[in-house]
């Protein structure tokens, strides 16, 4: 079985002060709600790590990085390698999100390097993939989807997959007013399932996590995650408050726990 989840990127928002009172509030929430079984993670900025990690420990909620250096250390300015995570109380390293595609450079080929690192530190990667508006419109997201996970994943074998966390989300939906229509959802999730067993065999693509993120919000959460082959959703504005947070989780909770 694969265990649901449900977190939130925070990207450059909450500094250590604002995630130290996230973190009291959203545990106060979640102490109200149904928790065990789920895997619940927040990637604050680096600076807000080491609070994030103080705040939420004991608690059910992990955290993680947005972003990670290849190596493990050296001449890398302005860079955080996965070790530093990991020494700041990290579980997970998020890698190849779309606004570091599309703003930072970041490349697949380079990804590739970075998931190493994270699993050699004995983090998560949350590997996000997902397809430009220009190949939905002209109907290559498949195979885009294809090019992200060979790439970012050579190498992996399939004992190793199922440490990594897909995070399927379409360029062209996050920062929406709406998520990705549901039916489309559910063709690219079965699409991703059908290529993990493609590659690395069907135990592995039974066991790998494949979570949705994309303007994920409370009127479309229930919706979304009762899909068959979400495995979770992964959430950014409609999480940035302890409230919101703490909602999104009941509907995980809802739709995934007996
Ligand atoms: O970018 C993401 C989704 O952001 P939304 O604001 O929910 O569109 C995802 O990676 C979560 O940070």
């Amino acid at each position: 079985m694969r265990k649901p989840m449900v977190g939130t990127g925070w990207k450059m928002n909450h500094g250590p002060a604002a995630a130290l009172t996230y973190a009291a509030r959203l545990r106060a929430l979640l102490a109200e709600q149904k928790t065990a079984g789920l895997d619940i993670f927040v990637l604050p900025p680096f600076v807000s790590l080491s609070a994030a990690s103080a705040g939420f420990a004991g608690s059910p909620v992990q955290t993680g990085g947005q972003n990670i250096h290849w190596d493990e250390a050296g001449s890398w300015t302005g860079e955080i390698s996965a070790p530093m995570l990991k020494e700041v109380g990290c579980r997970y390293a998020e890698l190849a999100h779309s606004e570091r595609l599309q703003h930072f450079g970041e490349t697949y080929e380079r990804v590739r390097l970075k998931v190493d690192a994270a699993l050699a530190a004995d983090l998560t990667p949350i590997l996000c993939l997902g397809e430009s508006a220009e190949d939905k419109r002209l109907g290559t997201s498949d195979d885009t989807l294809r090019y992200q996970v060979m790439t970012a994943l050579a190498g992996q074998t399939p004992a190793t997959i199922p440490g990594v966390v897909l995070a399927y989300e379409p360029r062209w939906a996050i920062g929406q007013s709406d998520a990705a229509p549901p039916d489309y959802v559910a063709e690219r999730h079965a699409g991703l399932r059908a290529l993990l067993v493609d590659l690395w065999g069907e135990k592995t693509a039974e066991d790998t996590r494949i979570i949705y993120g994309g303007s994920v919000s409370q009127t479309n959460g229930a919706g979304l995650i009762s899909l068959p082959n979400v495995d979770g959703l992964f959430i950014g504005r409609s999480a940035w408050t302890p409230e919101g947070f703490a909602a999104m989780v009941r509907i995980v909770a809802d739709a995934k726990l007996a």
